[in-house]
């Protein structure tokens, strides 16, 4: 199927963002469900970059009929005019790289890169449990999730700010698309397990900062309320 027919295909009921915004027509069409999760970091990169894009929130009943048409059977999609961008950290890699998100230079890149992959080892070991069905095996995987693979990647992540020269950043001195999509996971976890981010102070200060700003604030205000 061409990216065309896929576009019209997911051209279902929209949630659409508008802004003020002159950095770009809306060329972007995000698809995802209604839900945070995966695509909200994508979304944080949009508004805190000011630029209009379509938040397209596909309805559960649509995905069996969608699924066989997207490129890994998931979603989130990114539409950039008639070409799809799938897998949701390429999506916040192209999109930081456009919008000025992405870090100082090549080393920084790579930083943002490893980084981003911690995060996903944190997300495999924490979603895991969602899909554990048998209660004792579940709380078993949860306590290792906060026993060793918490103090691992947040430990190291918290390290990481501490050792960044003063700055309240994972790399650099500028705001990238990994604090976005750090302070977006650290605020998930951590309404699921209060107290978790007490050990990691700047990591807390990095979420903090982050729904601080102007941008994320606004669209926390407004966007659709979810319960995940
Ligand atoms: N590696 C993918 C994972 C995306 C993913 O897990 N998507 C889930 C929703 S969070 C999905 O599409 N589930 C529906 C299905 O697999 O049928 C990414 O980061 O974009």
């Amino acid at each position: 199927m061409s990216d065309l027919k896929l576009f019209n295909l997911l051209a279902t009921e929209s949630f659409v963002y508008v802004c003020t915004s002159q950095l770009s027509s809306r060329n972007y069409k995000l698809t995802y469900f209604n839900v945070k999760a995966v695509a909200e970091p994508i979304r944080f990169i949009f508004a805190y970059a000011g630029v209009e894009y379509e938040d397209n929130r596909v309805e559960h009943a649509q995905w069996p009929e969608i699924k066989g048409t997207t490129p890994w059977g998931q979603l989130p999609l990114l539409q950039v005019g008639d070409k799809t961008l799938a897998q949701s950290n390429a999506i916040c890699r192209y999109l930081g790289k456009k919008f000025n998100l992405d870090g100082a230079n090549e080393w920084e890149n790579a930083k943002i890169d490893e980084f981003v992959d911690a995060l996903a080892d944190f997300r495999t070991a924490w979603t895991r449990t969602f899909r554990e069905k048998d209660e004792t095996r579940k709380s078993e995987m949860m306590k290792d999730v906060l026993e060793t693979v918490v103090p691992q990647i947040f430990g190291t992540l918290d390290a990481t700010i501490a050792g960044n020269n003063g700055s309240p950043y994972l790399v650099g001195k500028k705001i990238t698309w990994i604090d976005l999509q750090t302070a977006h996971y650290l605020d998930m976890f951590e309404n699921l397990n209060p107290g978790v981010l007490i050990k990691y102070p700047n990591l807390k200060k990095l979420r903090n900062t982050v729904y601080e700003t102007d941008q994320i604030k606004a669209w926390c205000q407004r966007r659709p309320a979810t319960n995940m």
